[in-house]
């Protein structure tokens, strides 16, 4: 392989995006550089209670040129600049946004600026629920059966359900829209010019996982099969792609006016993009049955399977296995939870609430001070309940909780799910509640891999990458003793970006696949939590209590919607 030669990754995570420059050689980064979305971060377009996430495009275009540039700013500037060979991005998703005839998001042009469904319906926006539902009971009328690479079950988080969502609420929207895309496809296609939105690349992983696509389907279900469910959705399934590709090839070389706003030379490669969990994989230096999970804000959990071993094997309730979506040649299964960090999240915001909402009016003590107080104490917030809440004995009597904060996406995805906690009393406490929705988590993970297993996949241990991962031995010792396995902690920070990066080197042909590749660049791992044998049994009992009371809310759920559609 030539020296000297760099490679960028382009990680765009929920809140924030970051890039780095790696040396293709060795993995080593030479500078990173994080963003967060401005808009997005005013809660501009969303309306939380009402499960409406959606991002603006100007965050992200806004996001990968300061990035890059800042990046290109620290590592050394013009030297390191003309040695950069390749650019791969990896997204969020399924994150799709309508678009017209040349691939310009609505929100792009000025009639839709404004318009929260023309923008990017992000993964976690569960507005689609019922046409998640319709999807999965028009597909029990057909012969072949459509959903039978998704884990059987169609959820709200993805392409059609969200397609089908905002075509019929917003007729203005639906008009104009030509194409609906993927963040991940569509940052690959703007960095190389595109102006033609039937020319976009296609992303197997997106495309496998989210939107239906399968080769022994010859590409997307038939058009019969949208048309039959809804009229509205005549001619998305021609129009839209027939094929997809892997994310060791190239979308095309720079832009002249890409290469010029980034400051990089002319050839510069652009990879197929992907989603975040799935080059993080590969980041993590993944092997054939280990779960990789990304744990940030939610879980995605990946596992790679040799195609010859998968066969006909076909794992009911998980999002997906498909052909090539992480490692080209080898099958890739994703699951997760919809919320994971986003839970922690949610119970900072709850005992924060007397910080943010009577500190300003308080007579005692400045404004200046009743800032810094609260970015001091708000910084600690998670990591003091941690301590405190690894303090406590762990007995069968203790709080119990369900993690389904955010609906569940894994085992069998049910987005109208919520959360609960039971066995509260008077001596119930901030650490006692924290640590009972932390043991939730913990047991939401335990049962992706039990399904694995169950349905025939083995799991041979645990890789754990992104923020939770990497801030927390708090709940990855937890987790360790709930699964009963291992968990290796990868050394890089930005594992996402580190994955982008390395197929960013295969696409511009530094090494020659992915796995020499991941071999060159990876680093390896910088803490392994083992399992605490001791702690086994009074796990085992709490995991059947918690398992208990997952049946019980769903069977509550299901009342609770009989009689309100009755
Ligand atoms: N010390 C901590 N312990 C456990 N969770 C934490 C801690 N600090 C932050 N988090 C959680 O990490 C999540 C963000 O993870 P991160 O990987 O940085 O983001 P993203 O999911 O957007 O990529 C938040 O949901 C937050 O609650
Ligand atoms: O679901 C997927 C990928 O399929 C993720 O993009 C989604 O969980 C978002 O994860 P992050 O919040 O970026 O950690």
């Amino acid at each position: 392989m030539e020296l000297n030669k760099y490679v960028i990754g382009v990680d765009y995570g929920t809140d924030s995006v970051r890039a780095i420059i790696v040396d293709a050689a060795n993995g080593k980064e030479l500078a990173s550089s994080v963003h967060y979305y401005q808009r997005w971060q005013k809660a501009l377009f969303c309306d939380a209670p009402k499960n409406v996430f959606r991002q603006h495009p100007l965050d992200y275009l806004e996001g990968i040129e300061i990035t890059i540039k800042d990046a290109i700013q620290k590592a050394g500037g013009k030297a390191v600049a003309d040695n950069i060979r390749g650019i791969s991005v990896d997204t969020t998703g399924s994150t799709p946004i309508a678009v017209d005839k040349t691939g310009k998001p609505l929100s792009l042009t000025p009639e839709f600026e404004n318009n929260p469904n023309a923008m990017f319906i992000l993964w976690k926006d569960h507005t689609a629920i019922k046409e998640a539902a319709e999807i999965n009971d028009h597909a029990t009328k057909f012969d072949i059966n459509y959903l039978k690479y998704v884990g059987g079950i169609y959820s709200s988080e993805w392409f059609w359900a969200k397609l089908l969502h905002i075509i019929r609420v917003d007729e203005q929207v639906r008009k104009a829209t030509y194409s609906w895309v993927e963040h991940c496809d569509w940052i690959p296609f703007v960095l190389t010019g595109g102006k033609d939105a039937s020319q976009i690349k296609r992303s197997r992983c997106a495309a496998g996982h989210k939107a239906l696509w399968a080769e022994e389907f010859g590409g997307l279900p038939p058009d019969e099969f949208f048309s039959t469910l809804d009229p509205l959705l005549a001619g998305f399934a021609s129009r839209l792609f027939r094929d997809t590709y892997t994310s060791d090839v190239s979308a095309g070389s720079i832009s002249a006016e890409w290469a010029a706003k980034l400051g990089l030379p002319a050839d510069v490669k652009i990879g197929v993009g992907a989603f975040d969990a799935h080059m993080g994989a590969v980041g993590g230096q993944i092997e054939p049955y280990f779960l990789s999970k990304v744990m940030g804000t939610s879980t995605c959990d990946i596992l790679v399977a040799p195609n010859a071993e998968m066969k006909d094997k076909l794992v009911a309730g998980i999002c997906g296995q498909v052909d090539g979506s992480v490692i080209p040649g080898m099958a890739g299964l994703e699951a997760g939870q919809s919320a994971f960090g986003d839970t922690y999240a949610w119970f900072k915001n709850i005992v924060s609430w007397p910080l943010n909402n009577l500190l300003s009016s308080s007579k005692v003590i400045d404004e200046d001070t009743i800032e810094a107080l609260k970015n001091e104490i708000f910084e600690e917030i998670i990591p003091e309940l941690s301590r405190q809440a690894a303090l406590l004995p762990i007995e069968e009597t203790n709080e119990l909780a369900i993690d389904w904060f955010n609906g569940r996406r894994t085992p069998d995805a049910d987005q109208s799910l919520k959360g609960a906690v039971i066995g509260l009393n008077l001596g119930t406490d901030a650490p006692r509640f924290f640590r009972a929705i932390a043991e939730a988590t913990c047991f939401g993970a335990k049962s992706i891999v039990e399904r694995m297993i169950d349905e025939g996949v083995p799991v041979k241990g645990l890789i754990g990458i992104g923020g939770v991962a990497k801030k927390s031995a708090f709940i990855m010792q937890m987790m360790a003793d709930i699964i009963g396995m291992p968990i290796k902690i990868h050394q890089h920070v930005h594992t996402c970006a580190l994955g982008a990066a390395m197929f960013a080197s295969v696409v511009a042909e530094l090494h020659p696949n992915v796995e020499a590749a991941m071999e060159a660049m990876g680093g390896g791992f910088d803490v392994v939590y083992e399992p605490n044998a001791e702690l086994s049994d009074v796990y085992a009992k709490r995991y059947k209590q918690y398992k208990g009371l997952g049946d019980f809310i769903t069977f509550q759920t299901r009342q609770i919607e009989q009689s309100l559609s009755a």
